[in-house]
């Protein structure tokens, strides 16, 4: 187990280390999982692989603590993550399904609003990020007339201005093209290669770009 340390600067720890040991879950009738472990640490990357419907959206929720597990423990560098819940969502950006974007505001003004509740302000500037997601020729046009892969970036450029260094990015190769794929595939690494740490659902091969990732197979993991 992972020794955490205060830092003084931002009151957060300077390790990083999501376990989940021994989760079951139901959901309705059906128990999705049976003692399940999961371990995520610093510099890592997870794929979650598995076709629709296995559970992956269920077990993001239950590591977020969106939802509960009928049995099994989650800790956050060393500790129970219900010690200080809310400090531990502070370090998660989730990409999800409903991206949140609101389609009457640009890109821009989307972002905007959105940074009063990010839980750490990043380095990147909401123009850098825009940048970044090689939008910054959309910026000042409303969300609902861009495509669903352009939403996409915008939903990427707020994971890019958010501190967080969890990333749970829930199917986020939806709707992208070949190149939107492999800039996804991009910002993870270069996550990660900054000391984050990625948990990345997906029911096909993560890009290339996204480099090593760790696979957990959850047609092999979940109940019988
Ligand atoms: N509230 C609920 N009540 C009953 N069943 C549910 C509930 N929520 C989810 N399920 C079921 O649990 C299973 C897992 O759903 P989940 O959304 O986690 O799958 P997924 O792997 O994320 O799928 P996808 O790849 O399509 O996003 C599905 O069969 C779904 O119908």
């Amino acid at each position: 187990m992972s020794q955490s340390v205060s830092d003084s600067t931002s009151n957060r720890t300077t390790s990083l280390e999501l376990r989940a040991h021994g989760l079951e879950i139901w959901r309705g009738e059906t128990c999705l999982f049976h003692d399940f472990s999961l371990n995520l640490q610093a510099g890592e990357t997870v794929w979650l692989r598995g076709p629709n419907g296995i559970g992956k959206t269920t077990l993001m929720r239950v590591l977020l603590g969106l939802s509960h597990p009928e049995a099994g423990e989650i800790s956050w560098c060393g500790r129970s993550r219900e010690v200080d819940l809310e400090a531990f969502r502070r370090e998660v950006a989730w990409l999800g399904h409903q991206t949140g974007i609101r389609g009457e505001l640009t890109p821009r003004e989307n972002l905007a609003a959105w940074q009063p509740l990010m839980g750490h302000s990043s380095e990147c500037s909401l123009t850098d990020a825009l940048s970044a997601v090689g939008l910054s020729q959309r910026a000042d046009q409303p969300c609902q007339t861009l495509s669903a892969g352009q939403n996409r970036r915008v939903a990427m450029a707020r994971l890019l201005m958010d501190g967080a260094r969890l990333w749970f990015l829930d199917e986020p190769l939806t709707s992208l093209d070949a190149q939107g794929q492999d800039l996804i595939g991009q910002l993870v690494a270069s996550h990660r290669a900054a000391g984050g740490a990625a948990l990345v659902s997906s029911h096909q091969p993560l890009p290339a770009s996204a480099g090593t990732a760790r696979i957990l197979s959850l047609d092999e993991a979940v109940a019988t």
